[in-house]
């Protein structure tokens, strides 16, 4: 008998992008990154799901029996303890948000020394 491995919702929060994504569907883990582009139904509605627990919307689509036959290729192990219904942080990437920060600041940073040139300019012409 093969022993069937098993991931805490913690460890499947993990796997919640684009290029590595598991989903949990009735307490089994799937790793469905190669499946993204083929589902019939989008990637959206699966990356809407990444790395949290998929059952409700899975069955609410009333997927067909060839669907839940599918599943089967993209096991990866059980579900220990509780499914996670969402991940902690964020989908866009922190060097993203530091990023548009850093730009932001950086334009204000240009606006406000330029003011001051245009309205001591300003100030010397016309006083
Ligand atoms: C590994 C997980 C999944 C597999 C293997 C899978 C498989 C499939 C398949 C084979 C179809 C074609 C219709 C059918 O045979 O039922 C389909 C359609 C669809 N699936 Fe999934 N699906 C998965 C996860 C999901 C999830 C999490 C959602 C979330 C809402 C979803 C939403 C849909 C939708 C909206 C359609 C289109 C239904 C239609 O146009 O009638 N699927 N899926």
């Amino acid at each position: 008998m093969s022993e069937v491995t098993t991931y805490t919702g913690e460890q499947i929060q993990q796997h919640a992008t684009r290029e590595d994504i598991w989903i949990v569907v009735h307490g089994k883990v799937y790793d469905v990154t190669k499946f993204l582009d083929e589902h019939p139904g989008g990637e959206e509605v699966i990356l809407e799901h990444a790395g949290i627990d998929a059952t409700e919307a899975f069955e609410d689509i009333g997927h067909s029996d060839d669907a839940r036959d599918l599943l089967k290729d993209y096991f990866i192990g059980d579900l220990e303890g509780e499914a996670p219904t969402s991940v902690p942080h964020t989908k866009v990437p922190d060097g993203d948000v530091a990023h548009r920060q850093k730009q932001s600041s950086g334009s204000w940073g240009i606006l406000i020394p330029v003011a001051v040139c245009v309205a001591l300019l300003a100030y010397k012409l016309y006083v």
